[in-house]
């Protein structure tokens, strides 16, 4: 053991393979240390007016938008995505989260109650919790890391916040955005680190009482369990396995395209993508030629070019873990009717590129239909009625989301309110308001984050009753 070797990381670049950065592996008294800087902060943070927080977050996501250039190549360089999706998506929604979450607080109202006939009234206190932990995944990562940092400072709280090791820059570039912003110091405390050390301490962390969390679902239920004796509020956003069922009335063009999208946006590794398709009978032939034939025009290619469609994967491990499931769907009978190798993109031979890849499956039980593989590949398969592909849909450990292209009104209410999710799009995908409850039910998590519901979670309900 070397404790100064041990102490640093290697960042990789998954476009080259190549080591380009180092990161302090933060132990549990660096992650003390924040938390003892958050507590100092907290006092004036929590009493801090809503216009000055409101002004402060806004500020943030103009300075976001101002360096959108830098903040996209450097969440391409770390996570392989194409630089076009960061600049069009990831970056412009971080800056989103903060104005949105900065506006938000400013409306955010408590509820009163009446108690008629006893000459009473109860009000409830939305008070910040404290300090609180914010830990988020490498797929989208300056998109979720915002996503919960932003409530929770909107709503008083000083954090301690861990992105992934595997995409640590934009967090770190976020630090020096918040400072030039007039967030004061401590409110927002940002440790580097494995999930297994610096997470944990912070999940196990006695004075840190709430815990909001985006990752595998293993390690959701991990943290559940040390969290849980804590007695410590949890939201835990996790894996999916998404049903995209399409029906013969759908509009077939604007389908073909969204499911495309839904598939292998980000490498598939988004926990919304429609990673199981389900076409009905009478359109299966002409969707699985079609479709294969879109698939087939996808770029694989260096993330930093404008005609790349896919960009790498985010790391060696992933890569071969995605490998293994293509392998383990020949063994379940499954047919790879495109895709299913790596890709070697010419000048980046070390880099972790995977072909869009399409398996037809012959059931709905196999592994390739039932556990997450985040990656670009998807399942199809044939359904005769509703009532079997409903059934298939819900037969499945997670409920995050679920697409249906449909035009038939009466169906599209009916299976929205009988799929086992928490997001249903009908004849759309991922299309976001950020005032909608955002979260997933069964193995894809606890509680709901977004708008409202993010704010409750970052605040305690305090309820004050005077009789007069
Ligand atoms: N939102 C989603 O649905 C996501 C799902 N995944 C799934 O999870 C699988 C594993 O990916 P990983 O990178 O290992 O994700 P992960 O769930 O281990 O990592 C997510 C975050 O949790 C942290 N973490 C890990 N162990 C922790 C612990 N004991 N205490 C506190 N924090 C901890 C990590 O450092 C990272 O910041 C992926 O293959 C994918 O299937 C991964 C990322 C996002
Ligand atoms: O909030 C969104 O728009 C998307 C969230 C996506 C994830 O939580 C994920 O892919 O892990």
């Amino acid at each position: 053991m070397n404790p100064i070797q041990d102490y640093w990381l290697d960042n990789y670049c998954p476009a080259n393979g190549e080591v380009y950065g180092q990161i302090p592996n933060s132990t549990k008294e660096d992650v003390e240390n924040a938390y003892i800087a958050a507590k100092s902060a907290f006092p004036i943070w929590s009493q801090t007016s809503l216009e000055d927080r409101s002004r402060i977050l806004i500020k943030i996501s103009e300075l976001l938008e101002n360096n959108l250039q830098r903040f996209a190549e450097a969440e391409s360089n770390d996570n392989g995505k194409p630089i076009s999706l960061a600049k069009q998506v990831d970056i412009p929604r971080a800056a989103s989260n903060f104005r949105f979450f900065g506006n938000a607080i400013t409306q955010f109202a408590s509820e009163s109650h009446e108690s008629v006939g006893q000459d009473a009234i109860n009000f409830t206190l939305r008070q910040p919790i404290g300090v609180v932990g914010c830990i988020s995944p490498w797929n989208l990562p300056l998109y979720l890391f915002t996503w919960k940092i932003a409530p929770a400072i909107a709503a008083g709280n000083c954090v301690v916040a861990k992105p992934s090791e595997i995409t640590p820059m934009t967090a770190y570039l976020l630090g020096e955005i918040c400072t030039e912003a007039g967030l004061p110091r401590g409110v927002l405390n940002i440790v580097h680190g494995l999930g297994s050390t610096a997470g944990q301490a912070i999940v196990e962390h006695p004075d840190i009482k709430a815990i909001s969390f985006t990752g595998g679902t293993a390690t959701g239920a991990h943290i559940a369990k040390v969290a849980a004796p804590l007695f410590k509020k949890l939201s835990l956003e996790l894996g999916g396995k998404n049903p995209n069922i399409i029906f013969a009335d759908c509009d077939y063009d604007d389908m073909l395209k969204t499911t495309v999208r839904s598939s292998f946006s980000n490498q598939g590794q988004i926990c919304l993508c429609g990673s199981r398709i389900f076409v009905d009978a009478s359109i299966y032939e002409k969707f699985k030629k079609d479709f294969i034939a879109k698939v087939k025009t996808l770029k694989v290619g260096h993330p930093s070019e404008a005609s790349t469609n896919i960009g790498a994967m985010v790391s060696k491990p992933h890569l071969e873990k995605v490998l293994d499931f293509i392998e383990t769907a020949k063994t379940e009978n499954g047919t790879i009717l495109c895709g299913g190798n790596k890709v070697v993109v010419k000048n980046y031979e070390h880099g972790y590129y995977l072909e869009p890849t399409v398996i037809e499956v012959a059931s709905n039980d196999c592994r390739v239909n039932q556990e997450e593989i985040f990656g670009p590949v998807v399942s199809i398969m044939p359904f005769e009625s509703e009532d079997e592909v409903l059934k298939m849909a819900n037969n499945v450990k997670y409920g995050l989301s679920a697409t249906l292209w449909t035009n038939n009104l009466k169906r599209s209410m009916r299976m929205s309110s009988q799929l086992q999710a928490g997001i249903i799009w009908v004849n759309t995908w991922m299309m976001r308001d950020l005032r909608t409850p955002f979260g997933g039910i069964k193995a894809s998590g606890v509680g709901r984050e977004g708008g409202f519901e993010a704010l409750r979670f970052f605040t305690e309900a305090k309820n004050v009753c005077i009789k007069y």
